[in-house]
């Protein structure tokens, strides 16, 4: 371990996040009554031009009339290359009942945008006397993005989860796509005569994990396009959760229950955990650090593995 230990990220469940458009008021209790941890109400991509203050009014009239329950709410606002964003800012800060949690700042670049948005925010906190600091979230979703993932995984103590946004990524980059997430036909191994699926996101998965991991910050894969294709979300899910992932989007209500089940750990994913530190409690009282359980190695990193499993499961209450 370095000198510098690695920071806890914020101790709440982020297994999936619900979408919905700002613009589209009748649906916001039904993901409130969702089994969602996090709700995102979206002020950009899902929302019209034409629709951008009556959906901006719509959220801040929603976040104080709905109950929300436990669930973390977050505003998705404009990207900072609009004229909306800083409305978007202002107005919620101003005119949002406390019940807020968290803004999710979409198209970052670098540190210097989070640095932009905390000002504003910071101000207006202060201007009008609000007693909760609001947190962020930020999606990666550009070359520039990913180019710079770790100088804003640690841009402003306020940031509290970072998300991969597969469609905007795609588009920045490049990349031979259409589709959001997820497998892509044309990105294969060949050899004697067999194709072999590899994953295009995996490095990018892989970078915004570190750089979240490093500071704190929890790492989330953003949105899977084909609603009607369980198995491909439910693929997705587990590749980036075995790659350090805490939670996926949900762009319709279908894939919640999907999310949550991949990133809820078994029972029996939990039983072995839970063995496993008493076999190292055993080992330790032994003045061993490292024995045998199940016919194979644990020593004292398998009990930092098992603690991650542990944590989740208490968080849960399982
Ligand atoms: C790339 C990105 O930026 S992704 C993030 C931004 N995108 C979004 O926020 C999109 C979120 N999703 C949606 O807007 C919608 O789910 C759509 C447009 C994809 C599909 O909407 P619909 O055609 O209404 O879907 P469908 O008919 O299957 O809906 C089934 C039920 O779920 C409800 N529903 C649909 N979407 C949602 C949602 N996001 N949250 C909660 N409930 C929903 C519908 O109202 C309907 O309810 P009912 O059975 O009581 O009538
Ligand atoms: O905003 C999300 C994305 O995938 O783009
Ligand atoms: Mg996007």
């Amino acid at each position: 371990m370095s000198f510098r230990i690695q920071p806890a990220p914020v101790a709440r469940l982020n297994r999936c996040q619900l979408f919905g458009p700002g613009s589209r008021p009748a649906i916001f209790e039904k993901m409130a009554a969702s089994a969602a941890d996090v709700i995102n109400l979206d002020l950009e991509d899902s929302v019209a031009p034409s629709d951008k203050d009556t959906a901006r009014a719509n959220v801040i009239a929603a976040i104080g009339d709905i109950d929300w329950g436990q669930k973390t709410l977050s505003v998705r606002i404009n990207g900072l290359d609009t004229p909306y964003w800083y409305r978007d800012v202002v107005e919620l800060l101003e005119l949002a009942s406390e019940r807020l949690d968290l803004i999710m700042i979409p198209k970052v670049g670098n540190a210097a945008d989070l640095y932009a948005v905390d000002a504003l925010v910071t101000a207006v906190e202060r201007a009008k006397g609000r007693d909760k600091r609001v947190g962020f979230e930020v999606i990666i979703e550009s070359a520039a993005g990913i180019a710079h993932v770790e100088e804003i995984a640690a841009a402003t103590p306020r940031l509290q989860a970072m998300s991969l946004g597969a469609a905007d990524f795609a588009a920045s980059m490049g990349m031979a796509t259409t589709g959001i997430g997820g497998t892509q036909e044309q990105y294969y191994m060949h050899r004697e005569g067999q194709r072999y699926w590899a994953d295009p996101w995996h490095w990018a998965t892989a970078a915004i994990v570190a750089a979240c991991r490093t500071h704190g910050v929890l790492p989330v894969d953003g949105p899977f396009g084909d609603f009607s294709d369980a198995e491909g979300f439910r693929a997705q899910a587990l590749r980036v959760a075995t790659l350090g992932m805490v939670g996926k989007w949900a762009i319709h209500p279908s894939q919640v229950a999907l999310a949550n089940e991949v990133f809820t750990p078994t029972e029996a994913a939990v039983a072995e955990a839970r063995e496993i530190l008493a076999a190292m409690d055993a080992a330790k009282a032994r003045g061993e650090g490292a024995t045998v359980y199940k016919g194979r190695l644990v020593d004292i990193a398998s009990i930092k593995q098992a603690e991650v499993i542990v944590r989740q499961a208490e968080m849960i209450g399982l």
